[in-house]
């Protein structure tokens, strides 16, 4: 099933433990059940996994120390059998990310499993012509095997767009999603292309990356643009030749797995300042797909608030509230830099804020406690046609580019998108105006 998550259960095989495993199955994953710590190791070495449940009593820090010399970044939740909070406690602080008693709850194994993956259901919400555009596009290039680069902002939906165009490729095999920012190049190559035994001091048995289970799946990448130049020409050379080798190792690995790529930065720009190959670039942006900002996006954004407002007051268990009028009005007003994002979390504060019949404009805050209505926020339709008679059209087309581009925060393929213009031109634009001294946005 497409989006299924990896399970690795280990504990002795009691009732309880194979209740927690069904309820695990029943909640979506694919759960595998290991005796012992050691099973459970070997288990990610062929296979990977998305997240380990332990029991309380088995050696949880030996276990977490395992794991990371064997570079492999997996959440990690101890359960255990009216296990005392002292011991639940001792778990968490060997590194366990949480604790959840046994018997177990359907609610709770459902919970946990969804807290610690972010089991984003493909639900997609919004119809505008731009997002369709890019739908549209995914989707005809989805069967074939061509890399696809997702660009667009933070929090647009490029995992989403991602997931979709999984779905529509018919792999069987999950969606394999891999974080490239904000991980050590050495754990993030391992977990890429696995390692042999012997390949660095921690590296006491062999490893499948997975570029290697992902078999004939999809890999996807996010923020590409953060991977480390090793990384990257280890990545090009899988890509050319189809085949590579594990970390320490030369035995030649197929490689059949189709690659989408995300990114938030300017990669032309990357490729400027010589932070990512620009062969690399053309490889992985053969097809490109553009997912608009939120603020470029019309009546999807009343859309997804509605659909956020609902589907978070029902899992509050809160009476759902309309929005008024005047909510919609500043919601619209509002640039949302943070995108789709920043609009769910937005949302979710002022679903549990809300005390009268509606959610009203007193209820948007943003997570640095600013009120919506207490910004300054652009009116919609607001511009005037008068204040522009009597200028150049250069003058407007230069402002018009410029403020678009700083409510963009400088990233240059956001802003040419919204005003329906190609980058290149964009950045012929912004050479001209740099040229005669005016000020542009850097890139982000
Ligand atoms: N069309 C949509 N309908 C409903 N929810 C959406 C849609 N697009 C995005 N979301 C939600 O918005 C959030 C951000 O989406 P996603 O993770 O795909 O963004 P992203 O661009 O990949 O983020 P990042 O820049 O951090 O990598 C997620 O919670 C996702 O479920």
């Amino acid at each position: 099933m497409p989006g299924t998550i990896r399970m690795i259960l280990v504990g002795a095989p009691g009732s309880e433990f194979r209740r927690a495993a069904e309820m695990a199955r029943d909640a979506g994953a694919d759960v595998a059940m290991a005796d012992t710590p050691a099973q459970a190791l070997d288990f990610l070495r062929e296979g990977g996994g998305d997240m380990v449940m332990i029991d309380v009593d088995a050696d949880i820090a030996g276990f977490m120390a395992s794991i990371r010399a064997e570079r492999f970044t997996i959440p990690v939740l101890a359960c255990g059998i009216q296990a005392s909070a002292e011991r639940a406690v001792a778990a968490i602080r060997a590194g366990a990310r949480d604790y959840v008693p046994l018997p177990p709850q359907r609610e709770l194994i459902a919970a946990a499993i969804a807290s610690v993956i972010e089991r984003k259901a493909p639900v997609r919400i919004g119809d505008h012509p731009a997002l369709a555009r890019a739908f549209a596009l995914a989707t005809a290039v989805a069967p074939t095997a061509a890399p696809i680069l997702v660009t667009g902002e933070k929090g647009s939906g490029k995992e989403v767009m991602a997931r979709a165009i999984h779905e529509a490729s018919g792999r069987a095999n999950p969606l394999h999603v891999v974080e490239c920012a904000g991980i050590g190049a050495d754990v993030l190559e391992s977990e890429l292309f696995g390692h042999e035994t012997g390949a660095f001091p921690g590296a006491v048995a062999r490893r499948i990356g997975r570029l290697e289970t992902a078999g004939g799946g999809t890999i996807f990448l996010r923020e590409v643009g953060s991977l480390a130049p090793a990384i990257q020409a280890r990545l090009l050379s899988a890509l050319q030749e189809q085949r590579f080798t594990r970390i320490g190792g030369d035995e030649l690995v197929p490689f059949r797995a189709r690659l989408i790529a995300s990114t938030g930065m300017d990669l032309e720009a990357a490729v400027h300042t010589g932070s990512f190959r620009a062969d690399l670039l053309v490889r992985l942006g053969l097809v490109r797909v553009e997912v608009p900002p939120l603020r470029a996006r019309g009546g999807d954004l009343a859309q997804l608030a509605t659909h956020f407002a609902e589907r978070l007051s029902e899992a509050d268990g809160i009476v759902v509230r309309p929005f008024s009028d005047a909510t919609l009005v500043l919601l619209s007003r509002y640039a949302w830099p943070g995108n789709i994002r920043e609009l769910e979390d937005c949302i979710h504060r002022a679903v549990l804020l809300a005390k009268g019949t509606a959610i009203e404009p007193d209820d948007l805050v943003r997570s640095d406690g600013t009120r919506l209505l207490d910004l300054e926020l652009a009116e919609p339709g607001g511009l005037q046609i008068e204040s522009l008679v009597g200028r150049t059209v250069e003058e407007v087309e230069r402002e018009l580019i410029l403020h678009t581009l700083e409510r963009c925060h400088g990233n240059r393929t956001s802003a040419s998108n919204i005003l329906g213009i190609s980058v290149r031109t964009m950045r012929n634009k912004l050479r001209t105006f740099i040229e005669a001294g005016i000020a542009v946005a850097p890139a982000p």
